[in-house]
Order: C-alpha cells, then sequence, then structure tokens
C-alpha cells in the first residue's frame, strides 16, 4: 500500500516525513500564484530534502501543457502530478506530457462525481502510471485539498476498471484510511487536510505517522 501526503513546502518536513517512511511526498509547483504553491527553486530545495525510497511528488494544477513541460524539464522530479480540471487539460494533453517524459511517473487527478467518473478515469488508463481518485465539492468546478470523502462505491468501480494502479484521495487521515482501504481496494492512499495541523497547513507528523502505519497495516483482503 502506497502512501502519499500532500502539501510539503519546506526541508525540514520533507526530511521528517521521508524517516516516517511516507512513499510519494507531495508539493504543489507552478509559478508561485497560488497560496503555498513553490517556484521551481523553492521546489528543488524540498525535492533534494527527500530521502529514497520516499519519492518527491510534483503536482502542477496549471492546465497549460507547454508551461507545465518547461516546469518539469527545469525541475526533473521523479513523479508528475496532473491535478488541473479535466475539462482544461484533456487527456490528449495527458498522454503528450508523458510521451515528452517517458520517464518521468506520471499520476492524472480524477474527480469522483458519479458514473461519467468511471469513463473518464478509463480513458486516461493507457496513458498514466497511477490515478488519483479526488473529491468534489457539488456545484464546484474545484476539486482537491476539501478534507471531505466522496461515494466510495464509484472509487471502488473505478478501481476495479482500469489496469494502472489506483490511489484514492479525498478526507482520508489516520482514523479513516483503513476503512477506505478495505472498501475501495486502491494501491496506495493520499492525504491533506487530516493529516495538518489544526487550523492550518503545515503537516502534524504524529498524524502523519499514524495515516502512514494504519495505511501500512490496513487489509485489503481478496476480491
Ligand atoms: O493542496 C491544494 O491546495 C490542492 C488544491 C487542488 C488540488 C489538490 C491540492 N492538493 C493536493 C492533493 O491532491 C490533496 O492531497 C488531495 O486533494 C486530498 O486532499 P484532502 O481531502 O484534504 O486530504
Amino acid at each position: 500500500m502506497l502512501t502519499q501526503i500532500y502539501e510539503v513546502i519546506d526541508a525540514e518536513t520533507a526530511s521528517a516525513v521521508s524517516r516516517i517512511g511516507i512513499d510519494h511526498v507531495g508539493a504543489k509547483v507552478g509559478d508561485g500564484s497560488r497560496p503555498r504553491e513553490l517556484t521551481v527553486a523553492e521546489a528543488r530545495v524540498v525535492m533534494a530534502a527527500v530521502t529514497a525510497p520516499s519519492k518527491f511528488s510534483a503536482l502542477f494544477l496549471d492546465s497549460h501543457m507547454y508551461r507545465i513541460c518547461a516546469w518539469i524539464a527545469a525541475l526533473a522530479p521523479p513523479i508528475v502530478h496532473l491535478g488541473a480540471d479535466v475539462d482544461r487539460l484533456m487527456v490528449g494533453h495527458v498522454a503528450l506530457i508523458k510521451q515528452r517524459f517517458p520517464n518521468i511517473l506520471v499520476m492524472r487527478s480524477i474527480p469522483v462525481v458519479g458514473e461519467e467518473s468511471v469513463a473518464i478515469a478509463r480513458d486516461h488508463d493507457r496513458f498514466v502510471d497511477f490515478l488519483m481518485l479526488d473529491s468534489v465539492r457539488p456545484g464546484d468546478k474545484k476539486f482537491g485539498a476539501l478534507g471531505v470523502t466522496h461515494d466510495w462505491a464509484i472509487s471502488r468501480r473505478i478501481v476495479e476498471a482500469v489496469s494502472c494502479p489506483v490511489l484514492l484521495a479525498g478526507g482520508l487521515g489516520p482514523d479513516n484510511v483503513a476503512e477506505a482501504i478495505a472498501t475501495v481496494r486502491p494501491a496506495g492512499v493520499d492525504s491533506k487536510t487530516k493529516t495538518d495541523v489544526e487550523g492550518g497547513h503545515a503537516k502534524d507528523l504524529d498524524k502523519v505517522r499514524r495515516y502512514h502505519l494504519a495505511a501500512k497495516a490496513a487489509i485489503v483482503s481478496p476480491a
């Protein structure tokens, strides 16, 4: 079971989270205009503090393919996580990014809104190394970092419908990650809000440790 954490925005936290054993240590990367979004120069410092076998995951929320490619080329992260709205950064763009950087692992966020999410996930399946299933607020285009769960039955169907590894995200933390894993049977899990310090965006290392241990101990029974 892979464990992934967002957002790690300084070298000290990156090093501490790696020591806990988190597999994917994530931060937003771009032009720095979004809250807590790192520039490539800032991301380089955080990425250098992530120690093996943990890997740095660079999340791009920008939807402009050429800008994303320029940032990937400059940073060369082990994992590129594409988080823009699926109507703006389309599956063809995702395929071109993977084609341009074949040696970099590509993860695509998929909003879990309803049955249509199964088709969206299937469309992306053969072009990416991971899918990440995330929550959306009803009536809102924005998805990600909402701290809420979604309909896990749909996520379970996606896990069964695609062949690439799927990470489950959305409102996961130490107290519900085992139940989520048992229900959805993903290859990995992601957490942001529920492993943050109360009322802030810094990581609570005790929550990160408990989330990680609960996920690694979770039992996935055969289908
Ligand atoms: O961190 C953000 O601001 C963010 C914004 C939009 C998409 C993703 C974002 N963060 C990274 C993630 O992918 C989150 O870890 C994921 O959405 C789960 O968040 P949470 O429900 O808070 O655990």
